[in-house]
């Protein structure tokens, strides 16, 4: 059923936290069950939807693919092609992609290019509305070893994402005038207002902070702030309070520590700049992983795109794919393979002689994935 006929009182139950977290993540293993609600195949391996993607997708899930093998990570990849077709005049998703996803529940997916002011419709916010991946969860932590202004960056950030900037609901009104509405329901606010409380209290961070513009979008960013106080009440474990967006950035720029036992929620627009930002803060984009969490599916990405000035050089860093599918599998349960990945992923970069461009190393994408099999 479509989650809009949900009656309010469903839709106010706490969402279960979608995956379980460890050290690159978070700082707290959750003890919360995993919703994935995918089964091992009669081989015993689960089987992943794998969306390769544009630019460097194809090198860093190459990286992915080699690790996971060498890892030998019960998955089989089932390999899905996502370029968009037309039916009934809206660009959409093949149907043998949506199946794909739909049976094995969960995808990992290298970044999808948009054409810059025309063209079709972003297959990245596609994706994110057909399988109603309501929150993104984009986590940012220093990587040990690897020294950046600060070496205490321990940020997360949950981005509505589904609606909001991102609507896609534009048109022109006259010649010369256009109009890009920013839609936002309560039934959105609430369902990630709620993941996000939950989320908090699962993996102890003691502070929930929205992020928001309602001084000026004050019907939008109002609703959004007025349910994320109605929703703080159920949650009295959990402080909140609220931040003018620019504010957030000032401050996160200045000294990220105070933001290291809060959630930061807030509309999609927002978290897709300020993560970008705190990426900034961490070594860059190569390094942040995310997860689009749904009821049913969920896909996990890196917070990157497809970086075509890189593209097909053997350049890119597979890291924030890695740490997304170390997300993934955390919410499927493989905790022991997550945690093995990843610290072998952490021991290469904290030596540092095998990294990547993006770092300041001289690695090819090729040579940093088998620095990280061999310290598996
Ligand atoms: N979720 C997704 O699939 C996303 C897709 N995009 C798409 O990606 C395309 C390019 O967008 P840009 O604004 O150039 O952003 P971008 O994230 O692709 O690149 C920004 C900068 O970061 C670098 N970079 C990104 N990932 C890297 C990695 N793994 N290793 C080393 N360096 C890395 C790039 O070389 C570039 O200098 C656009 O078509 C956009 O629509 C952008 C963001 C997210
Ligand atoms: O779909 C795109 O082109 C980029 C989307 C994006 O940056 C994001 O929402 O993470």
């Amino acid at each position: 059923m479509s989650a809009l006929l949900l009656r309010p009182r469903v839709l106010r139950a706490a969402p279960c936290i979608a995956f379980q977290t460890c050290r690159a993540i978070q700082t707290k293993p959750q003890d919360k069950v995993a919703h994935f609600k995918g089964t091992k195949g009669n081989d015993g391996k689960y089987t992943v939807s794998l969306i390769e993607g544009d630019g460097i997708g194809p090198e860093i899930s190459q990286s992915v693919k080699d690790i996971y093998k060498a890892a030998n990570v019960p998955i089989k990849w089932h390999s899905i092609d996502v370029t968009p077709v037309i039916k009934d005049g809206r660009t959409v998703i093949p149907d043998e992609a949506i199946e794909s996803i739909t049976r094995n529940y969960v995808a990992l997916k290298g970044p999808l290019a948009t054409p810059i002011g025309k063209g079709h419709v972003s297959l990245n916010l596609t994706l994110r509305r057909t399988f109603n991946l309501f929150a993104n969860v984009r986590p940012c932590k220093s990587i040990q070893g690897y020294k950046t202004p600060y070496d205490n960056v321990d940020t997360v950030l949950i981005r509505e994402n589904t609606e909001g900037e991102y609507s896609g609901i534009e048109h022109v009104v006259v010649d010369g005038v256009v109009q890009s509405i920013k839609l936002i329901t309560r039934q959105a606010c609430e369902r990630v207002l709620r993941y996000a409380f939950q989320y908090a209290r699962d993996v102890g961070r003691t502070k929930v902070r929205a992020v928001h513009k309602a001084t000026i979008m004050k019907m939008s960013d109002g609703l959004f702030l007025s349910i994320a106080r109605e929703i703080s009440k159920d949650y009295p474990d959990i402080e909140f309070d609220a931040e003018l967006l620019d504010n957030t950035c000032l401050k996160v720029v200045t000294d990220p520590t105070p933001y290291n036992d809060k959630v930061l929620v807030m509309p999609n627009l927002y978290g897709d700049i300020l993560s970008d930002m705190c990426a900034g803060l961490i070594g860059g984009l190569g390094l942040t992983p995310s997860g689009n969490i749904g009821d049913e599916c969920s896909i996990f990405e890196a917070v990157h795109g497809s970086a075509p000035d890189i593209a097909g050089k053997g350049l890119a860093n597979p890291t924030a794919l890695l740490l997304s599918s170390i997300m993934m599998l955390q919410h499927m349960g493989l905790n022991e393979h997550a945690e093995k990945i990843q610290t072998a992923i952490f021991k290469v970069l904290a030596e540092g002689k095998t990294i990547t461009g993006d770092l300041g190393g001289k690695a090819k994408t090729a040579e940093y994935a088998e620095a990280v099999i061999k310290a598996l």
